[in-house]
């Protein structure tokens, strides 16, 4: 029998924690090492051996639990979101000191997810007008969503690539936040709903039609076969990896 990876999960005991607990523990080739909470010493992590984190904590805490993790060769699989320019920036400067460790972070492990976002920017360079609309629960901290900011970049790079100008937009009186965030000159509206687990339609504008890419995650139960795929993965990708279809092949 092949050996199993030794795996702990950061922030197991919230909504996604629990679930990925659940997850990695049916895996057969996974072996959960370690549940940690808010209240967990770090270095239980080194004590029962993880060659993995999960982690699925909050904003705040993310980057003290990559950093100590990469610090001590341990790879890590990140779904917490907060990773802006400047805490990825000192990541990267962190793995160039442990040049073998892998850590990817993963706005969105649903697949369909990650295949809207890449549809999305596929498309917008053909269109006038984009626009995003991410709808979450309501206990959600962060806002715009981390998939909503991941999807934004990449529809601006792919728009930059292609020499399309800005979305057209008159507005000359707004009433602060009617137009949502601009997040790399995509507007982002953000809606937060008793009853809903994750969802996003990136609207599509062009003289007489519009294209509506949506997705729907219904059950956290979504994001499981992208974490599983992640932490199969991450030793064989040194360095630092900012999606998960940067671990998939999505060319056509
Ligand atoms: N990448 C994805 O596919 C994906 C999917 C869903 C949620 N998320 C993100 O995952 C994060 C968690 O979401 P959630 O809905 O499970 O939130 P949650 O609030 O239910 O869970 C977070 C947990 O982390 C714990 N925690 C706080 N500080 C900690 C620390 N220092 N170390 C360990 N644990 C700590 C909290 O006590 C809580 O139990 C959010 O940033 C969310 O946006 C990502
Ligand atoms: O429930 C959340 O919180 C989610 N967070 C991620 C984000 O901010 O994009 C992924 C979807 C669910």
């Amino acid at each position: 029998m092949t050996e199993q990876l030794a795996v702990a999960v950061l922030g197991a005991t919230g909504r996604m924690g629990a679930e990925a607990v659940k997850a990695i523990d049916a895996a057969p080739d996974l072996d959960l090492v370690a549940a940690l909470g808010r209240e967990d010493s770090l270095d239980t992590l080194v004590a029962a051996g993880a060659q993995c984190i999960v982690d699925l904590s909050v904003p705040d805490a993310t980057f003290e639990n990559v950093a100590f993790a990469v610090e001590r060769g341990i790879h890590a699989v990140v779904g917490t979101t907060g990773w802006d320019e400047g805490r990825l920036e000192r990541l990267t400067s962190l793995l160039a000191d442990h040049p073998a460790t892998g850590v990817l972070i993963a706005p969105n492990f649903a697949l369909g997810s990650v295949l809207a976002s890449a549809f999305a920017a596929r498309a917008a360079r053909y269109f006038e007008s984009v626009e995003i609309v991410e709808l979450h629960h309501p206990d959600k901290v962060d806002a715009p969503s981390g998939t909503a900011v991941r999807t934004a970049a990449l529809i601006a790079q792919a728009r930059q690539k292609a020499g399309v100008p800005a979305s057209p937009d008159a507005t000359s009186a707004e009433r602060a936040g009617a137009r949502g965030a601009d997040v790399d000159g995509v507007r982002v509206h953000s809606v937060r709903l008793r009853g809903l687990v994750a969802h996003q339609e990136v609207l599509l504008g062009g003289v007489g039609e519009q294209l509506t890419i949506r997705h729907d995650s219904y059950h956290r139960e979504s994001f499981m076969p992208g974490i599983l795929l992640g932490v199969r993965t991450v030793s064989s990708r040194p360095g630092l990896t900012v999606g998960l279809d940067g671990y998939l092949e999505l060319e056509a």
